[in-house]
């Protein structure tokens, strides 16, 4: 059985039919990454797997327990968090208040010390506001606020949008070492360099179709594949 289990999915936005029998699995301990155009139906697919967006047909298993009709709450008390693009922390609360306020209801394999381990620069940051802090210390923190909450999956949404460099480098590190510790991540990532480099396996979307799965490996030497479906 698999971690997350997708069947045939097909979500809607009123009468516009967006994503088109969309299956696909995330075993545990994996890093996946879902890739495709603008537009494509990527951020539409995380929405319809945390209940934000309602399947009208479908079913979404996390560790054999059907999801879908189940609220968004309810989703992510049963192990899914989703780290969104825009991060949502708390601006005026510390970088420590966000995280303790976080790990507040979860059984804590994550205690602050080991998250500070994780992520060296929120222990230096630990006493600034969630304003004063750069775009990639805010994702840094908008993670590590899903890993207090102990997910089975944590579902991260353009990681490294935006961000220079040298941060989606030190933020592929702490990926790399969540996943060395055993944490199941599904990504959604525009950065196909980096993508190939943390995904094991990839799926890409194309007008709300999957149209290609294979290894990251795989995908690295097709590039007609990449040329075809995204266009670099
Ligand atoms: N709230 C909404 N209401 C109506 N249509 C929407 C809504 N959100 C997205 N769409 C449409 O659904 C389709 C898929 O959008 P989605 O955001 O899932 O794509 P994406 O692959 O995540 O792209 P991007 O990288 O641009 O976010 C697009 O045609 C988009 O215009």
């Amino acid at each position: 059985m698999s971690l997350l289990e997708v069947n045939g999915l097909n979500s809607y936005y009123g009468d516009s039919h967006i994503l088109f029998d969309v299956s696909l699995h995330v075993e545990k301990n994996e890093v996946v990454a879902l890739l495709g155009r603008n537009g494509a139906g990527k951020s539409t697919t995380f929405k319809s797997l945390m209940g934000v967006v309602k399947p009208r047909t479908g079913s979404v298993k996390m560790d054999g327990v059907e999801l879908a009709g189940k609220k968004a709450h309810s989703i992510a008390q049963l192990g899914m968090q989703l780290v969104h693009e825009e991060r949502r922390i708390f601006g005026s609360l510390t970088v420590e208040e966000n995280i303790v306020l976080a790990g507040l209801t979860a059984q804590n394999k994550w205690p602050i010390e080991r998250i500070y381990e994780m992520f060296p620069r929120l222990k230096e940051r630990c006493l600034s506001r969630g304003t004063d802090l750069s775009g990639g210390e805010q994702q840094m923190l908008a993670i590590a606020r899903a890993l207090v909450r102990d997910p089975k999956i944590i579902l991260l949404d353009e990681p490294f949008e935006g961000l220079a460099p040298v941060i989606v480098q030190d933020l592929m590190r702490i990926c790399r070492e969540l996943a060395q510790a055993g944490q199941t991540i599904f990504l959604i990532e525009q950065n196909l360099a980096a993508t190939l480099a943390l995904a094991n396996r990839v799926y890409i979307l194309s007008n709300g179709h999957i149209a290609h799965e294979s290894t990251a490996k795989e995908l690295k030497s097709q590039p007609e594949v990449v040329q075809r479906y995204l266009g670099v």
